[in-house]
């Protein structure tokens, strides 16, 4: 069984912008797999699809074969590009909360992680930089035993140090034979280590999905390269 499924999958936003267009795609099970493409190209828009945020204008995306509902938010842990946190709450009363909505969220894992960072758990929301709130999603996000877990721009907005960090941080948290990650960035560099497989989305069409280990080989450069070549701008 694949984690995800799209079928002719589309959506047009009102104002008729076509953000993703038929995309057929099909990602087995156990593997980290990018999102990639440039701005504008429907990443966040198949994102929010796969969460059931949105519903689509045609076709269907299926996660572990079922239509995006409670059951596969239960199974999904999501990380939203914004943050959607009540900023007066402590960073200890969102692990509170999880607890509350997560059946799978792991709390001493989460405080774990918290400590690992340097972070105060009694910290507000509010006081916390840019950063650091991103940190703290993604400790969220992280510490569910997920079957997928769906990250949009995880690492965007912290200095490269703490890049590493976080990506070390999702590779701990992550046991490959129970999950998925499928993470949408553009810091392609700093993720392709991490991955198993990419796709490239261009104007809302699937452009590539290959292993990692083909794109390099067949083409003889990096990910990073190969997009910095076939996106060029003049
Ligand atoms: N709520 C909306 N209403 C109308 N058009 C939208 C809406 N959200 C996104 N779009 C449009 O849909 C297209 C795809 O946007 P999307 O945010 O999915 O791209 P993205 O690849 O995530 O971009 P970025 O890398 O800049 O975050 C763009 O043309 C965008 O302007």
């Amino acid at each position: 069984m694949n984690i995800l499924d799209c079928h002719d999958l589309t959506k047009i936003y009102p104002g008729q912008t076509t953000a993703l267009d038929h995309i057929n795609l099909s990602c087995a099970d156990g593997k980290i797999i990018g999102l990639l493409g440039p701005n504008g190209s429907g990443k966040t828009t198949l994102v929010k699809l796969i969460q059931g945020l949105l519903t689509p204008t045609e076709g269907e995306v299926l996660i572990d074969g079922k239509k995006p509902g409670p059951e596969t938010k239960a199974m999904v842990s999501y990380l939203p590009d914004l943050m959607s946190f009540d900023e007066s709450m402590k960073i200890r009363d969102l692990f509170w909360l999880y607890q509350d909505f997560y059946a799978d969220f792991d709390k001493s894992r989460a405080e774990d992680m918290i400590q690992k960072l340097q972070l105060d758990p009694s910290e507000k929301i509010k006081l916390l930089s840019k950063g650091n709130k991103e940190k703290v999603q993604l400790i969220l996000c992280m510490a569910r035993n997920a079957r997928l877990y769906l990250l949009d721009e995880p690492i965007g907005g912290v200095d490269p140090a703490t890049r590493d960090f976080i990506l070390h941080t999702i590779l701990s948290n992550y046991q490959r034979d129970k999950a998925s990650i499928l993470i949408s960035t553009h810091l392609i560099a700093d993720v392709e280590n991490i991955l198993d497989e990419a796709i490239i989305i261009q104007k809302g069409h699937i452009q590539l999905h290959e292993s990692v280990e083909t794109i390099r080989e067949q083409y003889g450069c990096s990910v990073n390269e190969y997009f910095k070549e076939a996106f060029k701008c003049y």
